[in-house]
C-alpha cells in the first residue's frame, strides 16, 4: 500500500517541524521538500505588487515537484534507497510519502493524489511573528510579509477552499507534541481504513 500525505498550509505554521518529527516515528517513510523546487532566483518576477513573487505557484517548478513524487509512486524503495532512507530486507508492504510545503493543493496534477491533506494554520500575529526571526536563502526585504507574503497566504486558500479540496486543519499554535500525535493517530487511523 501507498499513502502519499500532504503537510501543508501557512509559512511558518510549522510545516518541516512537523514533518521531521514524523520521519523519526514512521516507517518507510520518504519526504519531498516543494521548497526544493524553487526556481532560479533570475526567474522570480517582480509583480505589480513590486515584490519578487516568491509566493506564487509559478516560482516553484511543480513538474518538477510532480516527476518526483511518481518516481517515488514507480517504486518507493528505489526511491527511498536513492534518498539515503534505509529499507530493511523485510520491509512491510505499506510506503508512506510526506509532501511538505506551503502551496501543496494549488497545482491540479498533484491534488488528487494524496491520501490525507493537512493544513497548518496559525493567525497572522503569530505567523508575522514567527517570520520575522525567519532566515531564508533570500531575506525578506522590508514590506513583503504584509506587502506579499499574507496577500497570497489568503488568496491560495480561498481558491483551494473555493474549488472544494479536502484539507484537515491543524491549529500551528498547538504545542510541537500535540500535533505529533494528533497526526500520527491520524495517520495510523488511515492506514488501518486502507488495509
Ligand atoms: N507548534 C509550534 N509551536 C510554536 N512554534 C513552533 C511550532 N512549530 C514550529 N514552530 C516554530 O516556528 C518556526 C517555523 O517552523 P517551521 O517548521 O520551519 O515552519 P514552516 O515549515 O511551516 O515554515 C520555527 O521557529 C519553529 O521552531
Ligand atoms: O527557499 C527559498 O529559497 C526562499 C526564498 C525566498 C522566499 N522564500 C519564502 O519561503 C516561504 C515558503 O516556505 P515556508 O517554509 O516558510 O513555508 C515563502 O513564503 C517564500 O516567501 C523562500
Amino acid at each position: 500500500m501507498k499513502l502519499i500525505i500532504g503537510i501543508g498550509g501557512i509559512t511558518n505554521g510549522g510545516k518541516t517541524t512537523l514533518t521531521n518529527r514524523l520521519l523519526k516515528s514512521v516507517p518507510n517513510c520518504c519526504v519531498i521538500h516543494q521548497d526544493d523546487f524553487y526556481k532560479p532566483q533570475d526567474q522570480i518576477r517582480i509583480g505589480e505588487d513590486g515584490f519578487k513573487q516568491w509566493d506564487v505557484l509559478e516560482s516553484l517548478d511543480m513538474e518538477a515537484m510532480l516527476s518526483t513524487v511518481q518516481a517515488w509512486i514507480r517504486s518507493p524503495h528505489k526511491f527511498a534507497r536513492a534518498h539515503g532512507v534505509s529499507v530493511p530486507p523485510e520491509a512491510s508492504d505499506t510506503q508512506i510519502l510526506i509532501l511538505e510545503g506551503f502551496l501543496l493543493y494549488s497545482y491540479k496534477p498533484l491534488v488528487d493524489l494524496y491520501s490525507k491533506r493537512y493544513f497548518l494554520t496559525v493567525p497572522y500575529e503569530e505567523c508575522k511573528r514567527r517570520r520575522s526571526t525567519r532566515k531564508y536563502t533570500v531575506p525578506d526585504p522590508p514590506g513583503l510579509f504584509d506587502g506579499h507574503v499574507w496577500p497570497m497566504y489568503q488568496k491560495y486558500k480561498q481558491e483551494m477552499e473555493a474549488k472544494g479540496v479536502e484539507v484537515v486543519y491543524l491549529d500551528g499554535t498547538k504545542s510541537r507534541e500535540e500535533l505529533f500525535y494528533q497526526v500520527l493517530e491520524d495517520i495510523q487511523n488511515s492506514l488501518l481504513n486502507h488495509s
